[in-house]
């Protein structure tokens, strides 16, 4: 039985900063030897940061990488981190092409160096584009105790780089990672690291990046699974942390067919078994969080690098008084505090008395910075001059809004808001041009039912803390409306969006064709006017703005489909 103290650096890494990033290594790593871990490991790609997109296909950005890996080593043992033994990915690159790796330091040097076998080529991932697959697989003797590397998908798929350690007498499995969130997926993970770590015997540590990067936010979630597949630590999500563990490693035999196929490269690093050291106290593992606690922590994740990360200071957005601009300025006061969040009332001749009751009282109960800018003679004027009537009217309104969101925008610096929901973006229920202006859309991939329900939550919050729940309660019970013509509510154009949402979830998230849902026993009537309108709007979510994915799919790199197509979903009599 070997001793071993492992630290797993759940870190937020920034695309593109490699320097940024080296120095973000080098000083979780002096915090990880400063507490006595053997062994650090960092996530998937962290000196480039994760995903880096077309990035990777630049033989400059890789030479970068590369170059700036050999610095690290000579850094590390400088900063008298030498000792330990340092997992960090990067982006490799051979003569064959660029390939996603993670390399192991030691005593400043390069002693191992692992390349992703298998590369997630679906939903959010496009890695066949960009890398070639590896078959190395080093096998590292670290003061008597064997260590191999694996990065993320490998653990996703089988027969794979995993099962080939742990026949190739591997006493310890480290993963590391950059799985982004999406509702749920967190005991995806577990199950996945638990269940190897039962088959094999071999206990697996799994560290993951944290922090937004575009569309996509990384979770967190680093755990470490002992040999008979219990969980013995696990961090918090949605946070940096490092998860320090003391594992009692017995030693693998080895043995069975899986190894076949790869390339095994040993390698021996300290002969002597390492010394006794005092115990520290196991780390209690991060209780799981209720399923809008989990999405409220992945939208003002995705928020707030979305701004810090692109240099901004502030947000400005339109405030209707409604539940979806409501629960948008919740959220930025959430990331950025009250200070940096500037919210706008832009009454128009139809706009009701509550819908500025309801703006005002969500700025007093935030503090954030609010403002009225009417929008009554922008708009006659272009009703006038254009002669515009109806529809044309109406979006007129949603446009002189937009332009007066870009104007302060410009004027001051702010980034802008838009505040549709999935819902509406399935739809097509927005005013392109208009309400759809902005730079980051928090709450795009969040259905209505599911704003209504965070918006529940997050007063509820409020309360049990003892603060001022932020929405005002009017906002959630009031029937949403556009409020472009007296009177208008959206169920006179949409249905109800319980069941609204229940009909995107089958065709959007399910994949489920017309005649399908209706064997799911969804009115044909209302199922093929759903999905007319959705396959019609693929245009308007073309132009949208960039916002956190939550769900399983997300619109744009989750969902791909021609703006211009011939293609009908069949009715379910075949027609
Ligand atoms: N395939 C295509 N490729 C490129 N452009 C295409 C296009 N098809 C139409 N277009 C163009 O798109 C424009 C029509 O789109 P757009 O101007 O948006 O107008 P449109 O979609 O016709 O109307 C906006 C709808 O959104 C609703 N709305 C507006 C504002 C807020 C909310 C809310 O509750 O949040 C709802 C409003 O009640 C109305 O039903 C036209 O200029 C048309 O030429
Ligand atoms: N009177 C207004 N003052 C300021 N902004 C407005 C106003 N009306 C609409 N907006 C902006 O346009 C967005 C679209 O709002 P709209 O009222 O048309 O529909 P909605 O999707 O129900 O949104 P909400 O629930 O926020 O009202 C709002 O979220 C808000 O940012
Ligand atoms: N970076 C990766 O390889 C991620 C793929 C993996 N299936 C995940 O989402 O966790």
């Amino acid at each position: 039985m070997a001793q071993l103290r492992i630290a797993l650096a759940q870190v937020n890494a920034q695309v593109g900063d490699v320097t940024g990033n080296a120095e973000l290594v080098l000083d979780w790593s002096r915090r990880a030897v400063a507490a006595g871990a053997h062994l650090v490991a960092f996530p998937e790609m962290v000196l480039t940061g994760y995903p880096v997109e077309d990035l990777a296909l630049r033989s400059s950005f890789a030479a970068r990488s590369r170059g700036e890996l050999d610095r690290l080593a000579v850094r590390l043992r400088e900063a008298g981190c030498g000792e330990a033994l340092v997992v960090v990915g990067y982006l490799d690159r051979d003569e064959e092409g660029p390939r996603n790796a993670a390399a192991l330091l030691h005593g400043g040097e390069v002693v191992a160096r692992y390349a992703k076998h298998h590369l997630p080529n679906y939903g959010v991932f496009d890695e066949f584009r960009y890398f070639l697959p590896g078959r190395r697989l080093p096998v590292v003797r670290f003061h008597g105790v064997d260590l191999g590397v694996v990065i993320c998908e490998d653990i996703w798929q089988r027969p794979g780089p995993a099962d080939a350690l742990a026949a190739e007498g591997a006493d310890l499995v480290v993963c590391v990672n950059g799985s982004p969130y999406e509702r749920a997926k967190g005991d995806a993970r577990g199950d996945l690291v638990s269940g190897y770590a039962s088959r094999t015997g071999v206990p697996m540590a799994y560290v993951n990046l944290v922090g937004g990067q575009d569309e996509l936010v990384f979770d967190g979630d680093s755990l470490v699974c002992g040999g008979d597949g219990a969980v013995l630590a696990r961090s918090p999500r949605f946070e940096e942390d490092l998860l320090v563990v003391d594992l009692d490693l017995a030693s693998n035999p080895g043995g069975g067919p899986d190894g076949e196929g790869f390339e095994v490269v040993r390698r021996v690093i300290g002969d002597d078994p390492l010394p006794p050291y005092p115990a520290a106290a196991a780390p209690t593992p991060a209780a799981p969080l209720s399923e809008s606690a989990e999405v409220w922590g992945a939208l003002v994740t995705g928020l707030r690098d979305y701004v810090e990360k692109n240099g901004f200071r502030t947000v400005l957005m339109g405030l209707s008084g409604g539940i979806d601009s409501a629960v948008c300025a919740a959220l930025a006061v959430d990331a950025l505090g009250a200070d940096r969040v500037h919210g706008v009332s832009m009454p128009s001749r139809y706009s009701s008395g509550h819908s500025r009751d309801d703006a005002a009282d969500l700025a007093e109960r935030t503090g954030l910075h609010y403002s009225s800018q009417p929008i009554v003679d922008s708009v006659a004027v272009f009703v006038d001059q254009l002669g515009l009537t109806g529809l044309a009217e109406e979006n007129v309104q949603a446009r002189c809004r937009g332009v007066t969101l870009m104007g302060l925008s410009n004027q001051d610096g702010h980034l802008v808001l838009a505040t549709g929901n999935k819902s509406e973006l399935a739809v097509g229920f927005s005013t392109i041009y208009g309400d759809a202006v902005g730079g980051f859309a928090p709450i795009k991939d969040v259905p209505k039912t599911m704003v209504r329900r965070l918006a529940l939550w997050r007063n509820e919050e409020a309360e049990r803390r003892g603060e001022t729940p932020p929405i005002p309660p009017n906002s959630i019970s009031k029937p949403p409306s556009a409020e472009l013509r007296p009177g208008q509510v959206d169920t006179d154009s949409l249905p109800d969006y319980e069941l609204l949402d229940a009909v995107l979830e089958g065709y959007i998230e399910g994949d489920r064709g017309l005649a399908e849902l209706v064997a799911d026993g969804f009115d044909a009537e209302l199922v093929e006017r759903v999905v007319r309108l959705v396959d019609r709007a693929e245009y308007k979510r073309r132009q949208y703005p960039p916002g956190t994915k939550t769900t399983f799919r997300a619109f744009g790199r989750d969902r791909r489909l021609p703006i211009t197509s011939g293609w009908r979903e069949p009715l379910p009599n075949g027609s």
